[in-house]
């Protein structure tokens, strides 16, 4: 017999882990359902971004629940200097390859920037594409009290939203890169957006560059999970892109970042092995010739 129960236990799991969204023994694709029942248990999740089939097929096995297809495609993936170029085009194929690569994790589509500003409409349009020629579970926009009526229209027509608040990065171009919600009023601003975004009925929200004890105040206040990035320990969830936590980026990342490995390094000192190997003779073998 087991001495604590689940609900004791600070990381609270079913005790077969059959449930878990990390860790559990379910094989059928996880749905916004489930996320909203992992905050009822108290349970934390991991969400990496993906941008590729392949790379998303690595996180789908070793059991990532939830990955995001990023917009952040458009500086770690495409080679713009932002996210703002990016296109629903772009958006579309990606995310299509990520579903295709992938089994158990919920896939959520990033909204980019220019496919739902104008309103609900167009903001319907471009998340019903996603949704039918990519096939994501849920698409995810940024602004909180602004979208409230795009998130709405979405939610109603029954396509999940994963909203996203504190720094978006969609509006570099006014805010920078800055830390947001510092001051009191930025606070109360803060706030008001994640009750807005649940009011309007989103299934999570990200919180970006947020102070950690503004995002643990939020995720207290809120029966919808949070999501980190830059955000402090409380929050729900925490998300990482997988080119700066696999240290493939290059370049200055942001400070939030843990980087787990060097791949960078890795695919650097394989490319120069490759390249001394033809240039010396020494590849290829006969092992690896037909005759
Ligand atoms: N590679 C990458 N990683 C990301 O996390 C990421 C992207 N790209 N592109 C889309 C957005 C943009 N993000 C960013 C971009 C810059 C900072 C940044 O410069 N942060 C400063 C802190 C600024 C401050 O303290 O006010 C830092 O040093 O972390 C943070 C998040 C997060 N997202
Ligand atoms: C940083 C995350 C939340 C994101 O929006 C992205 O990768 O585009
Ligand atoms: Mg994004």
């Amino acid at each position: 017999m087991t001495q604590l129960s689940a609900a004791q236990t600070p990381q609270a799991k079913p005790s077969d882990g059959s449930k878990a969204l990390y860790g559990g023994k379910g094989t059928r694709r996880i749905t916004v359902r489930d996320i909203a029942l992992a905050k009822e248990r108290g349970e934390k999740w991991p969400m990496l971004t993906a941008y590729d089939a392949m790379t998303a097929s690595v996180f789908d096995e070793a059991g990532i629940p939830v990955m995001l297809v990023g917009d952040s495609a458009g500086n770690c993936h495409l080679g713009y200097d932002t996210t703002v170029p990016v296109t629903l085009d772009e958006m579309t194929m990606l995310s299509a390859a990520v579903v295709r690569g992938t089994s158990r994790a919920l896939i959520v589509g990033d909204l980019p920037f220019g496919s739902y500003q104008e309103g609900p409409v167009q903001a319907l349009r471009s998340a019903t594409r996603m949704v039918k020629e990519a096939g994501v579970g849920a698409v995810k926009l940024e602004g909180g009290e602004r979208s409230y009526d795009q998130i709405r229209l979405l939610v109603e027509s029954g396509i999940p939203v994963m909203a996203h608040i504190g720094l978006t990065p969609q509006s570099v171009n006014a805010m920078g890169y800055r830390v947001q919600g510092r001051g009191e009023e930025a606070a109360a601003q803060l706030l008001r957006d994640a009750k807005a975004v649940q009011d309007a009925g989103a299934f999570a929200v990200v919180l970006e560059l947020v102070p950690a004890e503004l995002a643990a105040e939020v995720t207290r206040t809120l029966h919808i999970p949070t999501v980190g990035i830059g955000a402090g320990s409380e929050t729900d969830a925490q998300v990482l892109v997988w080119t700066d936590m696999l240290g493939l980026t290059g370049g200055r990342v942001p400070k939030f970042v843990k980087q787990y490995a060097d791949l960078r390094e890795v695919m650097g000192n394989a490319a120069k092995a490759f390249a001394e190997d033809v240039v010396g003779g020494t590849f290829p073998l006969e092992e690896h010739s037909v005759h």
